[in-house]
């Protein structure tokens, strides 16, 4: 497609004018720009006010080499690499400052926005090495005619909206999809979002500077406005017109829009700006997900009307058995180890001095009334930077600090309270989104296998889900959901298993179904399961110690029995151990 889209612009240029060619190569390399904010907004959630500065860059690189050192190969070869190398610099520290600290969405947005006025500033600064607010011209540059101008730029294009599709449509294409729908999730399959984000903004800024640089090579001409804000949020305007998250849309929008403006600015030169920005408005209130969309549903509908096109049959993958990777934690050692753990919020403690041990085939039960602790303690188990004070190894390898996803790596494997999975994606996606990090997802293709350890597999086929694996994950029952969740955290081959409440909200004979799935998991697979539960029977029933926390202490750590028979959980469920419950007596 890339090659006939180049063929047409090679056509092209023997129909067009030389105005329109001009105006075209413009909007074309702008397009190439709007191309990168829809990768980062339309497909990875970031929200990017900034490419506009990178794009700048790469202008300026080329205006000021050209202008001060002269033109020559060898200096357009350096003014492209240094407009590509300061851009990823720049992108590099953005990114630092946007994913890496536990930074919100709008941190990304903020940063982008404040790039291109500091940017501006920092040009205006220049004096006449960069030509301040006047901007640099009259350099020497390429002498191509405006056809090759015209077939490079659309080339270049074609090019970049080529390699977006086949990656939007490969495993990495589905991987970001997951990050924008569910980050956490996603940190807690052994993801590292904010690596694979800054990857993504960093490509994003080279692409743009590359568009800058061949768009100062044409125009001959650089200026402030290139960088700034103004042009950087009408790069996100035009991606909205044609529809975020569809790469052909923001590219036609941006061609069609840029071409329209030069149209309009030369018959109505004081009115054209509020044309555009009326018909924005309308566009969002109208039509929120832009034109392309809708194009494209009312040619499906013209489609099926006149009997073309069928019912589309959604791909699915194919369920085999992983090969065993891992292998059980040595029985020499507790798989988890947890010693003087403390949580408080501000100067509420919440765990105080929590100690106990647990082994390979052991299930632990964490009981306690609401509020003692026992999510939180869940918490501080995968994710290191959550408790206030103690130790916790996995396998003997101390968490320290690390962030959930280095966990995962450790071997600790989390299923939330709420069922945790990808809405939009498949029963099959999700499962092999939660494969990330054992199998690498491709960059150019998407793989038809879902390749499974015996747990998981196990899981997915009790449950019925092997049936479902093309049913997008929002359709599936309470029940299905937390048995996806939970085949997807075995499909992380974890040593220790982590589950909040199971059986929340399930059905007797569910509760039962996962009842003996995790008995078996922890006697056949030897895996080390910790599980807060409310329910005492379920408790009873399928686990081989309880722990009981109360009040941020652990009261109580023994036998199925002697737990039940207690004096110290009884009180403490009918509420009369409020005051120090006994633990010492109790252990
Ligand atoms: N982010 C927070 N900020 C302040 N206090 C918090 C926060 N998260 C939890 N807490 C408090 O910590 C205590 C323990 O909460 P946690 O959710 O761990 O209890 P739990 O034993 O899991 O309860 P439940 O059985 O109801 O889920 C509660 O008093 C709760 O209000």
């Amino acid at each position: 497609m890339a090659a006939l889209a180049i063929a047409a612009f090679a056509g092209a240029t023997q129909i067009l004018d030389t105005y329109s060619m001009n105006v075209l190569v413009r909007s074309l390399l702008y397009a190439m720009v709007a191309l990168t904010v829809d990768i980062l907004w339309g497909y990875l959630g970031i929200l990017t006010f900034g490419q506009s500065t990178f794009f700048g860059i790469g202008a300026y690189a080329a205006g000021l080499v050209f202008m001060h050192v002269g033109f020559s190969p060898g200096t357009a070869v350096l003014a492209l690499a240094a407009g590509i190398a300061i851009a990823v610099l720049v992108a590099a520290v953005v990114a630092w400052l946007a994913f890496w600290h536990g930074a919100s969405e709008l941190y990304a947005s903020v940063i982008t926005l404040v790039l291109p006025i500091v940017a501006t500033q920092v040009i205006f600064s220049g004096g006449t090495w960069t030509g301040s607010s006047s901007g640099l011209s009259g350099f020497e540059t390429f002498d191509l005619s405006i056809e090759a101008w015209f077939v490079l730029a659309g080339s270049l294009l074609a090019v970049a909206t080529a390699a977006a599709w086949v990656v939007m449509a490969s495993d990495a294409g589905r991987l970001i999809v997951a990050i924008r729908e569910n980050e956490q999730r996603c940190k807690y399959l052994g993801i590292g979002t904010a690596r694979l984000k800054s990857i993504a903004f960093l490509v994003s800024a080279a692409l743009a500077a590359v568009a800058g640089y061949v768009f100062a090579g044409y125009a001959a001409v650089v200026a402030p406005e290139l960088v700034g804000f103004v042009f950087g949020t009408e790069l996100v305007i035009w991606v909205a017109l044609g529809g975020r998250g569809t790469l052909l849309g923001p590219v036609i929008g941006t061609v069609l829009v840029d071409y329209e403006s030069a149209q309009l600015s030369g018959d109505y030169p004081f009115v054209w700006k509020l044309i555009i920005g009326l018909v924005f408005v309308a566009v969002i209130v109208a039509l929120p997900r832009g034109f392309l969309p809708i194009l494209g549903d009312g040619l499906k509908r013209l489609g099926r009307w006149v009997g073309l096109g069928g019912k589309t049959t959604a791909r699915t993958a194919t369920l085999v058995t992983a090969a065993r990777r891992t292998v059980a934690t040595a029985s020499d050692g507790p798989a988890i180890r947890i010693r003087g753990v403390a949580k408080h919020f501000g100067s509420l403690p919440v765990l105080r001095g929590i100690d106990f041990e647990a082994r390979a085939g052991e299930l632990v039960s964490l009981v306690g009334p609401n509020g003692a602790g026992k999510t939180t303690l869940m918490r501080c188990i995968a994710d290191g930077s959550e408790r206030s004070g103690g130790t916790i190894e996995i396998g003997g390898v101390s968490i320290g600090r690390l962030p959930p996803e280095r966990c995962v790596a450790l071997g600790i494997g989390r299923k939330f309270q709420m069922a945790n999975v990808f809405d939009s994606l498949t029963v099959a996606e999700c499962l092999q989104i939660a494969r990330t990090r054992i199998d690498r997802p491709s960059l150019v293709r998407r793989s038809t296998e879902l390749a499974l350890p015996g747990p998981a597999a196990r899981v997915v086929a009790t449950t019925g889900l092997d049936q479902r694996l093309a049913t997008p994950a929002r359709l599936l029952s309470h029940g299905q959901k937390q048995a996806l969740e939970l085949a997807m955290v075995l499909a992380l081959e974890p040593k220790v298993l982590l589950l909040d409440e199971p059986t929340a909200g399930l059905s007797k004979a569910e509760r039962m179904l996962i009842g003996g799935i995790l008995t078996d998991l922890a006697t056949q697979e030897r895996l080390c399961i910790l599980l807060v539960e409310h329910d005492l029977d379920f408790v009873r029933e399928i686990s081989s110690r309880v722990v009981v926390l109360h009040q941020g202490r652990l009261v109580l750590d023994g036998t199925v029995e002697e737990v039940v028979g207690s004096e110290t959980v009884k009180q403490i469920y009918a509420g009369a151990g409020h005051h120090g419950a006994p633990a010492e007596a109790a252990r």
